[in-house]
């Protein structure tokens, strides 16, 4: 008897992260050999990768011992697929619903996972990253990834910045985190959203902007903070990066006299660069500059209304035309943005 029942799968693209301290060395080679993040010809960027990986270790390895030896991303992730499938089944009642954590730089792979849901053979599958705003450094060289591999595709979110309920979730939950800790005075209000290389943003990578218009729509939800600036963490090695620095926004905040309420605007979930980047390191910046209240809003994890937008996504994703989809359907990528799937082929005029 063959069981009728529409399969639906969903993907979560995440980055990863090492298991334990082992895993750290070949975890950031990975990363480090992509070409997505070292845009440097083959054999250079292997012999990069080998380099940046073995001289980084030391200093990461002793970055996870402070979260356990491991990072706490894949855990996450995994409550956040629970989560998420559990709200899909309340709208797909007769589906029978898989979702999948695939990670780019660790274990569960997404090469190995493209297999795995291929195997299942779903009716639908649809790729949602955990990345809102879309890079070619991330969202894309997971899709690449994907594809290369054979996965199943088809439907794909490019990006959601400005989901309506997305955007909802974080101006909640800054609001919360501001009265949680007793409303203190005077605050600016930091987003702070992991950099990339000045080089990819000016090739055409649409995150700043998308990182923008995120904190564009949840400032609209929040006059109560006329104070606030983006700002840009987790610099990584010698090239330019688009700024201001999140290290400068905290000594600038200080100079100024205010307090601190950071936002971690591009994370979905806790890891090393929420934990111990925001939490210490700028944690103990901001206090040796003498800021007086330095509060970090939670990153969204398992918040619901978070977990709703996720959602909507997939169900606007399955509702709409197959393919490549930004936010809830609409292109809103501007031309010169040509980095983003959502333009879809469309020529691109500055
Ligand atoms: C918005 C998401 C991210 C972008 C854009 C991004 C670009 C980017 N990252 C590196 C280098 C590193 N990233 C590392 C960790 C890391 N990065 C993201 C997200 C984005 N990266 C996450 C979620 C994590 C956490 C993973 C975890 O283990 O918990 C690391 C490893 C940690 C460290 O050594 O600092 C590196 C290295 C580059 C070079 C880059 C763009 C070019
Ligand atoms: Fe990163
Ligand atoms: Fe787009």
């Amino acid at each position: 008897m063959g069981d009728a029942r529409r399969k639906l799968a969903v993907v979560l693209f995440n980055l990863g992260g090492p298991d334990g301290p082992d895993d750290v060395r070949p975890f950031l080679r990975n990363l480090f050999r992509d070409p997505a993040i070292i845009r440097a010809p083959g054999l250079i960027r292997e012999a990069l990768a080998l380099l940046i990986s073995t001289t980084r270790a030391k200093e990461a390895r002793a970055n996870y011992a402070k979260m356990g030896g491991g990072s706490p991303l894949l855990p996450e992730t995994r409550k956040q697929a629970e989560a998420l499938k559990a709200e899909l089944q309340k709208a797909f009642p007769d589906h029978e619903i898989g979702v999948w954590p695939a990670m780019r730089y660790w274990h569960p792979l997404t090469e190995d996972v493209a297999d795995e849901v291929s195997a299942w053979a779903p009716d639908e599958c649809v790729l949602l990253p955990l990345y809102p705003q879309f890079s070619t450094t991330t969202t894309a060289s997971s899709l690449k990834r994907w594809r290369e591999a054979g996965g199943p595709e088809t439907r794909t979110v490019c990006c959601y910045p400005t989901e309506p309920a997305f955007v909802d979730a974080h101006a909640a939950l800054i609001r919360k985190t501001w009265e949680k800790a007793g409303r203190p005075d005077n605050v600016r209000l930091l987003f702070s959203a992991h950099g990339l290389p000045k080089k990819v943003i000016e090739d055409g990578d649409p995150y700043q902007w998308q990182v923008e218009q995120t904190v564009g729509a949840v400032m609209r939800q929040l006059p109560e903070f006329p104070d606030w600036q983006v700002c840009y963490q987790s610099r990584v090695g010698p090239l330019e990066w688009i700024g201001p620095s999140t290290e400068e926004a905290i000594e600038g905040a200080a100079k100024d006299g205010r307090n601190i309420l950071l936002s971690p605007i591009a994370f979905v979930s806790e890891h090393i660069e929420t934990l111990v980047e925001l939490d210490e390191e700028y944690g103990d910046l901001a206090r040796e500059h003498g800021v007086t209240s330095y509060v970090r809003v939670p990153a969204l994890g398992l918040d619901a209304v978070f977990i709703e937008s996720l959602a909507t996504l997939v169900k606007s994703a399955l509702a709409g035309a197959p393919g490549p989809r930004c936010d809830t359907g609409g292109r809103i990528c501007p031309a010169e943005w040509c980095g983003c799937p959502c333009r879809n082929g469309e020529p691109v005029t500055a």
